[in-house]
């Protein structure tokens, strides 16, 4: 059975000592005998060590004076080759200079020196071979020679190193494997990669790895050049979209004569890894920047903005900071859109991006909220002046040419202001403070800017429990009719009366038209409303007709929405029927705006309705487009000229002239004309001197519920019958 490898090294160190210290004794027969028996068993030492190891002994300056059989049969080399020679020819290459430094070190100051070699055959393979080197001492002590006796574990050594060699770059690539699965930054996944193969080599003190990827050189040893192309490199090329980008190597510090496989597929495997990792990850922000960016200007979208406010909030609750939000709309874009184009359009919203980022500054964001609103925070605000300023740039810059398509456009921008944190603690108070400050702006005529007040919100917040309490007001009947009578000209009186809806909220508030009905056009509950309202006038009329009241016609107000609606015709004539009324005791009264809105729908509407029997009046004339064209494409029976006309028709000229105008215009196409808002005597006079068929004020009867309306309706002598 093999003994331990330690305990053969003591043996054999032990003979070796025997032979080399062992004094030589005074010459007597037992001595001889003694001697005879060590020399027998040095011998047969000797004999078997020459047996299996190499042998052999240098001078001292390495130089090779004796090599056995077994040296020259793994070296290849002959006795004659050798002999003569430095030791160094049989060098690998494979071991650094400080490994022989220390070798040279311990021999020459005596000591026994025992490593494993890896040695160069002379036809250039390798053998590793467990050496032990041992000074030998001429007798006047001094070393003169070196003697050594190696043990050929090339077998066992490719065995262990292969094994050793698979099972390292086998670790280093499942390490950087699980790493650039989980890496999300470039660099750090880098730096990895080069830290983890200079460990994954043979000797990796003597390492350095080093990356270039698009054009940008990284290294492990930042104090070595990348001019080294003399040592020995091993090299992976990282490559993708067939396209290559770079390179990985490693390379040794000194010349080395061989490199091992598996370094180089490790090599291979990181570079090519490290590929698809570049190219995952850059799918991946591709898609991140477009889920975040808006498509048409690259500014940050609006959830993304949003992002950034919710971080920016989180960051300054702690610390005292102002920043600012400016809501931007732009003015009358669609004009833009409608006269030339989307296209147009779009490059417009384009350069507007641009300017806009040019006015801040770049810590500062410009997102597009949508269409044509952009969001700017303005980060470090340390008053409101210096947001005025910015605000105030953004207006002028705005306001200036663009040049698109080699044409001149002109466009302004309105601007809502919010501060953090007074106006708002959230991304949604945030951004609803400015554009309740940018409808504002809009309001007040546009391309400005305003900051936001509690005003404002109190508004707002009122305007919000209204519309919750209008989607009740039905169901718990807080709707009440009133009705303001119209009286004949020349007859004095009532030709028809107006049917005015009023909200008697719960606690008896009367909520006047002016504050529900644009929430209620805004909701779309005008729509249930204005149908309860035509029934209820027609219930009205029958109630009246019961108590032997004929009431000639009453005119009741329509609504956009409501004419906008596919089914409206129908639903008119089914509360005709339900409640057996005629078409010619109901006068429809449009706005002109709404005549000018959708031209084909409403004109055929209207026909439909006037050829039931209905009447038709505009109302409100003059205060919108006023063109007595469009009228005749309408049935209409009735104008009514607008209250702001007669209320200074006795002072102010124009006025005068327009509603001669009117009147004079209407009587040409067929129609009769009703003023309203008639407040005194002279007003009446010059209207019925110009001729003015008909009139409604508070000179004749206001608005009043049903209840009080009935005595005057008793008197058999107010209506005029108009059939
Ligand atoms: N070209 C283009 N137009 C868009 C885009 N997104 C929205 N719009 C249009 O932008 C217009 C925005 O209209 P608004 O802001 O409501 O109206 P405006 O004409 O600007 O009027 P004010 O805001 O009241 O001054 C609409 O006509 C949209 O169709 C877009 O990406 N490109």
């Amino acid at each position: 059975m093999d003994q331990p490898v330690s305990r053969k090294r003591k043996k054999r160190r032990a003979a070796l000592n025997v032979r080399n210290e062992a004094p030589i004794p005074a010459c007597d027969t037992a001595l001889w005998e003694q001697i005879n028996q060590v020399n027998t068993k040095l011998t047969a030492y000797i004999q078997a060590i020459e047996q299996v190891a190499l042998v052999s002994v240098t001078d001292k300056s390495g130089k090779i004076i004796y090599a056995n059989e077994v040296f020259c049969e793994v070296s290849g080399y002959s006795q004659d080759e050798l002999l003569g020679q430095n030791h160094r020819v049989l060098n690998s290459g494979h071991h650094p200079k400080a490994f022989f430094v220390n070798m040279w070190h311990e021999i020459t100051h005596g000591r026994l020196w025992h490593e494993e070699i890896c040695n160069r055959s002379k036809n250039g393979s390798l053998y590793w071979v467990d050496s032990t080197i041992v000074p030998l001492r001429n007798t006047d002590g001094q070393i003169d020679r070196y003697l050594s006796v190696r043990v050929d574990i090339t077998a066992n050594m490719e065995r262990e190193g292969h094994l050793q060699k698979r099972l390292n770059a086998r670790m280093c690539l499942f390490e950087m494997r699980r790493e650039i699965l989980q890496a999300s930054q470039v660099g750090t996944l880098r730096n990895l990669i080069l830290e983890k193969l200079v460990g994954a080599m043979q000797f990796s003190h003597l390492a350095v790895s080093s990356m270039l990827i698009d054009g940008k050189y990284y290294s492990s040893d930042t104090t070595m050049s990348p001019d080294t192309q003399h040592l020995p490199t091993l090299q992976g090329e990282i490559r993708s979209k067939h396209k290559v980008r770079g390179w990985i190597k490693v390379q040794y510090r000194e010349p080395r004569p061989f490199l091992l496989p598996e370094e180089q597929d490790v090599i291979q495997s990181a570079s090519e890894d490290f590929a698809l990792w570049l190219e995952r990850n850059e799918t991946e922000e591709y898609v991140r920047y477009q889920a975040n960016h808006d498509g048409l200007t690259q500014l940050p979208n609006r959830c993304h903005m949003k992002r950034i406010l919710d971080r920016l909030i989180g960051e300054r609750r702690h610390n005292i900071g102002r920043f600012a939000v400016l809501f931007i709309d732009l003015d009358h874009f669609k004009i833009i859109n409608d006269s030339l184009g989307h296209e147009t359009g779009d490059l417009l919203l384009k350069e507007v991006a641009k300017k806009l980022t040019s006015c801040v500054r770049k810590e500062d964001i410009v997102a597009r909220q949508g269409g044509d609103e952009f969001i700017v925070l303005i980060c470090n605000v340390n008053s409101y002046g210096d947001v005025e300023t910015v605000a105030q740039k953004i207006v002028e810059q705005i306001k200036l040419p663009f040049t698109i398509n080699n044409s001149v456009l002109y466009i302004g921008a309105s601007i809502g202001i919010a501060m953090f944190p007074d106006d708002g603690e959230t991304v949604d108070t945030l951004l609803r403070s400015s554009d309740l400050a940018m409808y504002e702006v809009k309001q007040a005529g546009r391309n400005s800017y305003q900051f936001f007040s509690s005003e404002m919100n109190r508004l707002v917040v009122e305007g919000h429990r209204m519309k919750v309490a209008l989607h009740e007001a039905l169901n718990r009947h807080e709707f009440e009719l009133y009705f303001q009578p119209i009286m004949d000209h020349s007859s004095q009186r009532i030709v028809s009366m107006e049917v005015l809806l009023r909200w008697r909220r719960a606690g008896n508030e009367l909520v006047s038209p002016g504050k529900f009905i644009p929430l209620a056009e805004e909701s779309g509950l005008i729509i249930p409303i204005g149908a309860w309202v035509l029934r209820a006038a027609c219930q009205q009329i029958e109630s009246w007709r019961r108590q032997g009241i004929e009431v000639p016609r009453l005119t009741v107000n329509l609504s956009m929405k409501q004419l906008g609606t596919k089914q409206f015709v129908h639903d008119v004539i089914t509360i005709l029927r339900e409640t057996g009324v005629r078409a010619d005791c109901i006068t429809l009264e449009v706005t002109e705006s709404m005549l000018a809105e959708n031209t084909t729908d409403v004109a055929q509407k209207l026909h439909q309705l006037s050829s039931l029997g209905f009447h038709i009046a505009v109302d409100d004339f003059g205060t919108g487009y006023s063109c007595m064209a469009l009228l005749k494409n309408y049935p209409i029976d009735l104008l009514k000229i607008d209250q702001t006309f007669v209320r200074n028709i006795c002072a102010d000229k124009n006025d005068a002239a327009i509603v001669i105008a009117i009147i004079a215009m209407a009587h040409g196409l067929g129609m009769r004309v009703v003023a309203e808002g008639v407040e005194t005597p002279e007003q009446l006079d010059f209207l019925s001197e110009k001729n003015c068929d008909f009139y409604q004020g508070y000179l004749f009867y206001k608005p009043q519920p049903a209840s009080d309306i009935v005595n005057s309706l008793r008197r058999s002598d107010v209506f005029v019958s108009l059939r």
